[in-house]
């Protein structure tokens, strides 16, 4: 491959509901200087191909797709673009690409787009998902959360939320309870307002900061929030106002799961293979670092979202001196105990009410409450 890019690529998303205020934010993004090679990619809506105008500093950088709902048609298109860009460095008619930026329709399922980056053979080698930030306008935000499951999914995903236009809102308290609605769908996600908030770093959601060099497991992990903020909300769930004001918000939760020890990879294995084929439809998704038997001083790092697992990656060594297996799940309609009890009888001894490793293994559904 062409020795002026250094493979994987990451690729950030950029999402948020229409008119939230991606475009605007990617055009100031696109004034650093530290993002000089990066290709954006702006997924179109409509009859009229207005985004790229906007974006500013586009010239041969930007690839458009057609329009089109980017849950379906578009998904051939997004891999048909990425694959382009790859071709291009490798034939030199990209001398160098530093990252691709995705901003994807405001009224589109990210899940999806997440997914093609991902789950294709011919990219996986290529690209590497760095992070998904997601841009909530403080004006119309909440009323987006309660119409559209998207924006709800949009903001669950989200490595980074972005709080746009609350300079056009007085009322301090209602940014206060817009700002504890989106923290409590993703208490993993930092949440920033815009101002401050439009430069490359932005973008740097992954595993590792280039500026140290050094990986940052708990920022990634969104651990430090993620602890205070256990949310067990179950499809069938009630919860009083909160559920009857916010019905989509209720269906979304995250959860950790941990262990102290270290763990064969087979064990990891099975049980990503079988919370994958029991869940994989529910899950948003998963991230986590793992201590293993067979070689516990390299971390394994997990990457997912829904069914599809980024290529298990290791660690040179551990970041700090907490070890042990942490993995982060958010999901929506994700029943919780099932996937706690799921994990505690894959790592732990069985239990008297939970089925032990080789029955489950048989039979999946042997655990009650999925
Ligand atoms: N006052 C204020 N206006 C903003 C802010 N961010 C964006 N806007 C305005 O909001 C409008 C929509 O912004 P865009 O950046 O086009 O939003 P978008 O999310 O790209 O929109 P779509 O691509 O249509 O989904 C524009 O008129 C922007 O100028 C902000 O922080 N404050």
């Amino acid at each position: 491959m062409n020795p002026q890019a250094a493979f994987p690529i990451p690729v950030s998303v950029l999402t948020g509901f229409l008119g939230a205020g991606k475009t605007t934010l990617l055009n100031r993004l696109l004034k650093d200087p530290e993002l000089t090679d990066t290709a954006v990619i702006i997924n179109e809506f409509g009859d009229v191909a207005i985004d790229h105008l906007l974006v500013e500093k586009a010239s041969d950088g930007v690839i458009e797709l057609s329009d089109g709902c980017l849950c379906c048609t578009v998904r051939g298109e997004l891999v048909d673009t990425l694959a382009d860009l790859v071709d291009r460095l490798q034939t030199g008619r990209i001398q160098r690409l530093a990252r691709v930026v995705i901003e994807t329709t405001g009224l589109a399922d990210p899940v999806p787009v997440l997914q093609s980056i991902m789950g294709h053979p011919a990219l996986i080698h290529a690209f590497r998902l760095d992070g998904v930030i997601s841009v909530v306008d403080a004006v119309n935000g909440s009323a987006s959360l309660d119409a559209h499951v998207e924006a709800v999914k949009q903001v669950a995903v989200a490595d980074r939320i972005v709080l746009t236009k609350s300079d056009l809102v007085d009322d301090a308290d209602w940014l206060e309870s817009l700002k504890a609605r989106l923290t409590r769908l993703n208490p993993g996600a930092e949440l920033r307002e815009v101002e401050g908030a439009a430069v490359a770093r932005l973008l740097q959601c992954g595993l590792y900061d280039p500026a140290t060099k050094t990986a940052d497991v708990r920022r990634w992990l969104g651990e430090a929030a993620a602890h205070d903020h256990h949310h067990h909300h179950g499809p069938g769930d009630h919860h009083g106002h909160d559920h009857a004001t916010h019905h989509h918000d209720a269906r979304v939760g995250s959860l950790s799961l941990v262990h102290a020890g270290a763990l064969p990879f087979s064990t990891v294995e099975m049980f990503l293979d079988l919370l994958l084929s029991t869940q994989g439809d529910k899950l948003l998704r998963i991230k986590g670092i793992v201590e293993l038997a067979e070689d516990p001083s390299r971390p394994l790092v997990i990457h997912g979202v829904q069914k599809m697992l980024h290529p298990p990656a290791r660690l040179p060594a551990w970041p700090d001196a907490v070890r042990g297996t942490r993995l982060v799940l958010i999901g929506i309609d994700l029943p919780q105990d099932y996937v706690q009890r799921l994990f505690a009888a894959f790592v732990n001894k069985p239990t008297i009410d939970t089925p032990d490793r080789e029955a489950m293994e048989n039979n999946p559904l042997a655990i009650a409450g999925r």
